[in-house]
């Protein structure tokens, strides 16, 4: 282990902070005559709440430091990953550059886009690539698709892309192979190809080496822009890095990391979360690990119903994942142990098939009928949740209530989206993650009130969870930037 009064190889660059400021504040920040450069020690990263083994020190440093900056001390770090912003068309001008971004934006039946932040949130880093001459591969997914499946393609994102862009953007039909070589090679300065959707490809989860290799062949450099898919080890946000050199963070990952790893490793309290949407398997796991975290858990959408069939209550046709239900079990005894108050809706909004006119109604959660599934929390619930929600500090929003995208079942996940909108106006801080989250709260026109709308519904949870995010860790690190 470490000894306590090591100086950790955390050091930020000079400011141009005088002395004197800097040993008023001796106790937390050390000015080391060698180098004129503040760094902290052990000693202090304890009395700061840190631990010298925690993966996400630096972040958490960085931001801590930022918050001195008005306090005297001017200099501070954006981020310990080499960042996109410090490439300058030196580096760039000609250079193919492999850009992984998360445009995995919601479309309707008709194949329209029901939301772009995805895509708004990943101009500016394409943007600083094409204003500086480089030829930007751009790469993405799109949904789950189990091989090529032509309603996952990216093609309906082009029209969109191009015209935030001011430049026509070619796509091609695959992410690898001599078509899209060709494609490349033809490729003018200060260009755009978007890649067809790179999960149509099993290898691209799997973090197959060949096909990351075969993606970063296409390219001189790489950019990871893709917050949303920063929590995923795949091969275009992982295993790509291994093959090109340097690998960095784009403007929307730095931004994501820079707010969340602040608003979330020291929150105001009271502090709550809630989770819902579809994704059960995957999100009920973090559960466990917001325990720790948080003061209240609200739940809805397509996870409550495994809780509640784990507590032997029949829920007819709605979403359960069956092999979850031991650990529903378990994180509803967890959270009576830590004194969270977990909650789930005693109401639910039931439909007799999953469709817009669907038949539906309003029952007790303990009250499905057989044939029927739960779409939506019900009014008592809503009433429950936002009294709960009525005197926290801090709230962070993972997952619809219900299938929004019916208006039929809407009512829960944007009574959801106004309460936190009426919150955020009386100083709650805010946050609301995942594409169909930040779609609902788009549709309801609440967005700009929130004070931080993530681009990751999963990734800022994983975050929240103190979880290391494999598309972050696998970048190059910085020399530490002074802004
Ligand atoms: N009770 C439910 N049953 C089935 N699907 C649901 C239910 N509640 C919400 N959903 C669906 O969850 C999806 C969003 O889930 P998820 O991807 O986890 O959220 P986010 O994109 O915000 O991270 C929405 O498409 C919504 O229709
Ligand atoms: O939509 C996403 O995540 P989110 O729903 O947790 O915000 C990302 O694009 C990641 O997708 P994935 O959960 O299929 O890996």
């Amino acid at each position: 282990m470490a000894s306590a009064t090591a100086p950790t190889t955390l050091s930020l660059l000079p400011t141009t902070t005088s002395s004197s400021t800097s040993h008023t504040r001796s106790s937390l920040l050390h000015l080391s005559p060698a180098s004129s450069s503040i760094s902290l020690r052990f000693t202090s990263l304890r009395r700061l709440g840190f631990s010298a083994a925690d993966p996400l020190l630096s972040l958490k440093v960085a931001s801590k430091v930022r918050s001195f900056g008005g306090k005297g001390v001017r200099g501070v770090v954006s981020m310990v990953k080499k960042s996109v912003g410090d490439l300058t068309s030196a580096d760039l001008k000609g250079k193919k550059v492999f850009v992984r971004a998360d445009l995995n934006v919601p479309l309707n039946d008709n194949q329209e886009i029901t939301d772009d932040t995805r895509i708004r949130a990943a101009v500016p880093t394409i943007k600083h690539l094409i204003q500086n001459g480089a030829k930007v591969i751009l790469s993405s997914h799109l949904g789950r698709p189990k091989g090529v499946t032509p309603k996952f393609s990216l093609a309906p994102l082009v029209p969109r892309l191009s015209a935030l862009l001011g430049i026509q953007v070619v796509k091609a039909d695959d992410c690898i192979g001599p078509e899209v070589e060709k494609l490349v090679a033809s490729l003018p300065d200060g260009s755009v190809l978007l890649l067809e959707n790179v999960r149509f490809y099993k290898e691209e989860e799997k973090n197959d080496p060949e096909f990351a290799k075969k993606l970063a062949s296409l390219a001189d450099l790489y950019v990871n822009d893709a917050f949303g898919t920063a929590h995923r080890a795949h091969a275009s946000t992982e295993g790509v890095t291994k093959f090109l050199k340097p690998s960095v963070a784009g403007f929307l990952l730095q931004k994501e990391l820079d707010y969340l790893v602040g608003a979330v490793s020291s929150p105001k309290r009271p502090f709550a979360a809630i989770v819902g949407g579809s994704k059960v398997s995957s999100k009920i796991g973090v559960i466990e690990s917001l325990l720790e975290k948080v003061d209240i858990l609200l739940l809805g959408g397509g996870m409550i119903f495994t809780f509640y069939k784990a507590q032997g209550i029949s829920v007819g046709s709605s979403l359960v994942e069956e092999d979850k239900l031991d650990l529903a079990t378990t994180l509803i005894e967890k959270a009576k142990a830590k004194g969270v108050s977990l909650l789930l809706p005693t109401d639910v909004v039931i439909a007799d098939k999953f469709a817009p006119d669907a038949n539906s109604k309003i029952v007790p959660a303990s009250a499905i009928p057989d044939g029927w599934m739960g779409l939506d929390i019900g009014p008592d619930s809503i009433k429950t949740f936002n009294d709960s929600l009525e005197t926290t500090k801090t709230v962070i929003w993972n997952g619809p209530m219900g299938v929004f995208e019916f208006e039929k079942f809407a009512t829960g996940t944007e009574a959801v989206a106004k309460k936190l909108a009426e919150l955020s106006g009386k100083g709650v801080t805010t946050i609301i993650g995942g594409g169909d989250s930040v779609a609902a709260v788009e549709k309801v026109g609440v967005a700009s009130v929130m004070s931080h709308i993530s681009t990751g519904g999963g990734a800022s949870l994983e975050l929240l969870e103190g979880k290391q995010l494999p598309g972050v860790l696998a970048l190059d690190e910085a020399t530490p930037v002074a802004v």
